[in-house]
C-alpha cells in the first residue's frame, strides 16, 4: 500500500482524513536484554490519547518502552500492537515495519540521522529524507518551509547541520521524525541536557504540531507546562508501571518513588 493510500482511504470516491492518532497496545509485553537485564516487566497497557508523558529514574525502562512502541525492539514475551483506523500491526513485524516507520516517527534524544552531517545543508538534508520517504517533487518544498518555521529552524536552513547548537539540534531531531509525514511521534527525552529556556523552546515547538505525541522524560517541569497539556502521565519503576493518570498526581507519585529509592539506599 502506497503512502497516500495509507493516509487517505476512499469510500465511494470520498477521501476519508486520516486517522489523527495510533492506538498502542501492550499485553503483558517484557524485555529482557542479550545479557539478562530486564528492560520492561509484564506491561499491559493501552495508549491512545494525543499527549501521553512516560516519566520514571534512570534505568526505570522508559526507553525499552518507547522502542516496543516503535518497533525497535520485539517483546520477549507478551504483546505489542498498532493499531489506525481499522488495521492492526506488530510494530516490530517483517512484515508491517515499512508501514510503521510511516506512521511512527522516532526522536531519540538530539540524534540525527548521519546523512544530515553529510550534506551539505539542512535544508538538503531534509528534502534528501522527505525523498527517500515518497514524499512527491511538488510537495517537498512547502512541506520543508513549513517544518523550518515550525521548529523554528527558518536560520539554519542553509547551514551545515553539524553548524547547529544544542537547541536546534534537538529541533532538527524532530524535523527529521517528521520527514515521513508519520501520524504519532514517539520522543525519547526530546530535551534531554537542554537548559530551561531551550527545554522551553523545544517543548512548545513539538507540543504545537498537530501530531499525537508519547514522550520520555525525567523532568517533572516537561509534564505541568500549562501550554503543553499532557492528558495521561505513566510512571514507571523498576520496569513496570508503578502509576497512570494526570500529569499532577504522576508528580506526587514520582516523589514517592524518589523517597523510596533514597531510603532503600540509606538503609544499605
Ligand atoms: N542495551 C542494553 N543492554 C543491557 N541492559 C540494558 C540495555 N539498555 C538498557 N538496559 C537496562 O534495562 C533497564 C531499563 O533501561 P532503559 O534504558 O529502558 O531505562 P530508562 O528509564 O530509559 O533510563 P535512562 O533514563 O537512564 O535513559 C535498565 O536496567 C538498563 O540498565
Amino acid at each position: 500500500m502506497g503512502l497516500f493510500s495509507t493516509l487517505f482511504s476512499h469510500d465511494h470516491g470520498q477521501a476519508r482524513p486520516r486517522p489523527d492518532h495510533v492506538t498502542f497496545t501492550l499485553s503483558h509485553a517484557s524485555f529482557t536484554y542479550d545479557d539478562g537485564h530486564v528492560g520492561l516487566r509484564d506491561v499491559t497497557v493501552t495508549l491512545d490519547q494525543r499527549r501521553i508523558a512516560v516519566i520514571g529514574l534512570n534505568g526505570s525502562g522508559k526507553t525499552t518502552l518507547l522502542k516496543l512502541l516503535d518497533g525497535a525492539l520485539a517483546p520477549t514475551s507478551g504483546s505489542v500492537t498498532l493499531t489506525v483506523g481499522k488495521d492492526t500491526m506488530t510494530p516490530c513485524g517483517r512484515k508491517d515495519r515499512k508501514r510503521v516507520e510511516r506512521l511512527v516517527g522516532r526522536v531519540r534524544r538530539e540524534e540525527i540521522p548521519e546523512s544530515f552531517y553529510r550534506s551539505e545543508s539542512v535544508a538538503k538534508a531534509l528534502d534528501e529524507r522527505m525523498r527517500t520517504n515518497h514524499i512527491a517533487d511538488g510537495e517537498r518544498q512547502a512541506r520543508i518551509g513549513s517544518l523550518l518555521v515550525q521548529l523554528d529552524l527558518s536560520l539554519w536552513r542553509d547551514r551545515p547541520a553539524d553548524a547547529l547548537d544544542s537547541e536546534h539540534r534537538h529541533l532538527l531531531a524532530v524535523g527529521a521524525a517528521l520527514c515521513a509525514d508519520p501520524i504519532v511521534l514517539v520522543a525519547d527525552e526530546p530535551t534531554k541536557g537542554l537548559d530551561e529556556v531551550s527545554t522551553a523552546r523545544v517543548a512548545r515547538a513539538l507540543f504545537a504540531l498537530d501530531r499525537q505525541v508519547v514522550f520520555a522524560t525525567h523532568d517533572t517541569s516537561m509534564i505541568t507546562r500549562p501550554e503543553i497539556a499532557i492528558d495521561r502521565a505513566i510512571l514507571l519503576d523498576e520496569g513496570r508501571i508503578v502509576f497512570d493518570g494526570t500529569p499532577q498526581d504522576a508528580v506526587d507519585a514520582y516523589a514517592d518513588v524518589i523517597r523510596r529509592h533514597r531510603n532503600r539506599d540509606i538503609a544499605v
